[in-house]
Parts: structure tokens; sequence; C-alpha cells
């Protein structure tokens, strides 16, 4: 296959997906990735040179990756005449099945809509899976942060935060809220002149599908309850619904029991016995909650919204947003990314911390079955930091640590390795 832009390599092999959607992974695998927008000029190389040594160190030559650029945001832009996410980047993230993208842009009140966001649809990317986790060293604002070890499964292409939405003023808005007026008898529209309007899609099905792959993976994974995170006293028929109908799909697909006669339920691992909690918190007692029992938490099935707020909080509570990493999940798809943005003002500063996407890479190499690279990844960034060799964001708050550029800080990394 060729594209306009993008060079395909020569060298390696494309990933497949097999009948029962598993992925089949050549030993040569063609991984495209975008570099990304503001310090993904800085993490992007970084991640790159530390995957290549871990799988080297693992497998010898047996196997690597072969990276492929691609193009989106920026970069895009220069290279596609004006163009920021061509249909051609969507083409190779289909094809190649597996790729992996540093941050893009996303003006604030105006402008084009997020690339990330509109990625995740145009994909059907409905999986924004983030797990969070403390390594041994790591400074942070809580006094114990190792009891912090969660997974979130955020809903990835519903929610307010799809971008549907009118600007105060505009006939569009007026239309709308004519509409709600006079069709719709809703009275609570307290300004109605200059008010801006926001629509928040939340369905069964794409509820469903979110909490299913969470309970999944708590059954993959043998691990102790699934928590439905909702503010459905408020939004009845949108977070209250994500609630009830995650009940519901636990019951029907799962075999759920109410748990002390409800509303919190149980299942039976069927791969180890064990019982499974399902069960659900309000949106701003989760907040607290965290901070106060972690231990109680385990795996997160949340909205859009609610997911992107507790996945920044809870990256707080290990480290900060500099070592969150992230995956989005389709049927049979996947695109790795870092949690946090672009973080304009340290662009091309080789100063900020390339773990958020050094670990995105490493749950692609773990969904690879690339074990023994991924353990080695895990193993050079625990004995980076426990070494106190470390990146701004960390040095700042680590007495006697030694502050490192993003490119050393890889190099610590690599160091560490031990195969
Ligand atoms: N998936 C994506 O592509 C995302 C894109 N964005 C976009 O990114 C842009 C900037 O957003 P903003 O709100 O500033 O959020 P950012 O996540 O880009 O940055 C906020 C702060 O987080 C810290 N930080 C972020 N990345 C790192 C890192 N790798 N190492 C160490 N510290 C880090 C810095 O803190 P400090 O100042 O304390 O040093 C930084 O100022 C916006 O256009 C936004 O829309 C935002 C989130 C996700
Ligand atoms: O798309 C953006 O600019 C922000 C996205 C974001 O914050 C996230 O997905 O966590
Ligand atoms: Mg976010």
């Amino acid at each position: 296959m060729s594209y306009n832009k993008v060079i395909v390599p020569i060298n390696g092999e494309k990933i497949t997906v097999n009948a029962d959607l598993s992925f089949n992974i050549p030993n040569h695998p063609i991984i495209p990735f975008i570099e990304g927008d503001g310090i993904g000029v800085d993490i992007t190389p970084v991640m790159i040179e530390v995957i290549d040594a871990a799988v080297e160190k693992a497998y010898k030559g047996k196997k690597s990756i072969v990276w492929m650029e691609t193009y989106c945001g920026e970069k895009a832009s220069k290279i596609y005449d004006g163009e920021f996410m061509p249909e051609e980047t969507l083409d190779v993230l289909c094809d190649y099945v597996i790729s992996i993208k540093g941050p893009l842009t996303t003006p604030v009140g105006g402008g084009m809509r997020s690339l990330n966001v509109a990625m995740r649809q145009e994909l059907d990317l409905y999986v924004c899976q983030r797990p969070v986790r403390w390594f041994e060293g790591v400074p942070s604002p809580v006094q114990h942060p190792e009891l912090t070890d969660m997974i979130i499964f955020r809903e990835n292409s519903e929610d307010i935060y799809a971008g549907i939405e009118w600007k105060a003023g505009s006939e569009d808005a007026k239309k709308v809220i004519k509409f709600l007026k006079e069709e719709m008898g809703v009275t609570q529209i307290r300004f109605s002149e200059d008010c801006g309007i926001g629509i928040k899609p939340v369905s069964k099905e794409g509820s469903q599908r979110l909490i299913c792959k969470a309970i999944q993976h708590a059954i993959d994974n043998d691990l102790p309850n699934v928590t439905l995170v909702h503010k459905g006293n408020i939004m009845k028929f949108t977070e209250g619904a994500f609630k009830e109908w995650g009940y519901e799909v636990a019951t029907e697909c799962f075999g759920a029991q109410l748990l002390d006669g409800g509303p919190w339920m149980t299942i039976t691992n069927p791969k180890t016995g064990h019982k499974i909690v399902i069960k659900d918190v309000i949106a701003d007692a989760f907040l607290q909650q965290i901070l106060m029992r972690p231990a109680d938490y385990s795996v997160i099935a949340t909205l859009n919204l609610n997911g992107d707020y507790i996945s920044d909080a809870l990256a707080a509570q290990v480290g900060g947003i500099g070592i969150a990493p992230g995956a989005n999940k389709g049927v049979a798809i996947a695109v790795y990314e870092a949690t946090h943005g672009t973080a304009p003002k340290y662009a091309g500063q080789n100063k900020v911390n390339p773990g958020s996407l050094i670990l995105s890479a490493e749950m692609m190499l773990r969904d690879m079955g690339w074990t023994k690279a991924a353990d080695l990844v895990i193993e050079g960034i625990q004995g980076a930091i426990k070494n106190k060799t470390v990146t701004y964001d960390f040095e700042r708050l680590m007495p006697d640590a030694t502050l490192l550029s993003t490119s050393e800080f890889g190099k610590a990394i690599i160091k560490h390795m031990n195969a």
C-alpha cells in the first residue's frame, strides 16, 4: 500500500487482525507514530530511543519496531497544505492497527475543534484506558502514594466532550433555545438571550460497551472491584443512565448478583473464582475519596468529561502527568498516547519528562505480547527514579536529586535496563 506523503518502510511488516479480533504481531512490525505539537518534538524521539533499546536488549534483533512517521497537528498542516488531520493519517492509523501519538494542540474558546477528540471519534476509539500507579521514589503530594493503583476506563466518544455546542448569541444558539422553550417546555434557561448551549449525548450502547471492557479488564487481571463514577443525581438521564446501564450489563453479560440487597453487585471471576464488586459513586464524592481512601478503588469506568478530570487528578497523586500513560482503543485498533498535553511553554527545550509517552509505549509493548521488553522499560524507569536522576518536574520536589534533560532521562532509563 502506498500513501501520498507517508513513506512506508520496506523492512517491516503490517500488524494484522485475526478473526477473533486479536492482533497478529510480526517480529518486525511497522508502527506509525505522530510526533505531536509542543513538547512532542522533545518526548517522541526519546520514547523511540528507549523503546528501541528495550526491544533490542530483550530480543537481540529477533524482534524490532519499524517506525513510520505519520502526521497530524501543526506538522501535518505544513506537509498537507493547511490540513491538520489529513484523511491519509486516519487511513494509516486504521491500516496499521497499532500506533502511538504525541500530544496535539487545541485552541481554547474558538478555532478548530480538538484533533485528539476528532481522531477518537473518527476511528471510534471508544475506550480511553489510563492506568495510575506509583513508582517508588516519585515525589507525591499524598502521604501514601503506594495505595493509589487504579486503571481508568474513560468513555471516549460521547458526552459533553463530543463538542456539540453553539456560541452565545449565534443564530444557531437562538434556534436551539427557541426550540427548547417553545417545543420542549424548557423554562430553566436563566439568561436565554446570551446563553451558549452544549449537548451531552450519552447512549446505552456507548456506555455498555465501555463498561464491558472495564469489567473484562477486572476479570483478566484478577482485580477486586469496578466503580462506575457518575453525577447521576443531577444529570439523571445521561450520567444516571450510565450507572443504570452499568449494573444492567454487569447482570446480563457477567451474571452479577445484588450485594447485601443492592445497589452494589458482585460477580464471580470465572478465571479465579474471586469476587469482583461492581459499585458506583457520585463524581464529587469520588474526587475526595481517591485522596482519603484510594485503596478502595481499582478499576474505574466513567464518562468522558469525568474521565478527563479524574485522569489528571489521579496522576497528580502519583507524581503528576509527566508519568501518566494512556491508550485509546477501538474494536481492532489502538492509538497510544500520554495523558498530558503539549505543555507549550516547554516546547523544544529538552526539559520535560518523557515518562508518560514512554509508559504509553510500554502499554503498547505489553498489549503486543512483548512482555520482556515492557518489563525492561519499567525496570529502567524505576532504576532512574530510585537513582534520583530525573527531569525538572520530579527534581524540584526531590531533595538531592540530579536534574536531567528529556534526552538524558531517556539515557538514564536505558542504563538501568538490566537485560
Ligand atoms: N491528548 C492530547 O493531545 C492533549 C492535548 N492537550 C492540549 O495541550 C495544550 C496545553 O494544555 P495544558 O492545559 O497546558 O496542559 P498540559 O498537559 O500540556 O500541561 C500542563 C502542565 O502539566 C505539566 N506537564 C505536562 N506535560 C509534562 C511533561 N511531559 N513533563 C512534566 N510536566 C508536564 C506542566 O506543569 P508545570 O507547569 O507545573 O511544570 C505543564 O505546564 C492545549 O492545547 C490542550 O488542549 C491537553 C491534554 C491532552
Ligand atoms: O484534546 C485536547 O486538547 C484535550 C484532551 C484531553 O485533555 C484529554 O484527552 O485528556
Ligand atoms: Mg485531559
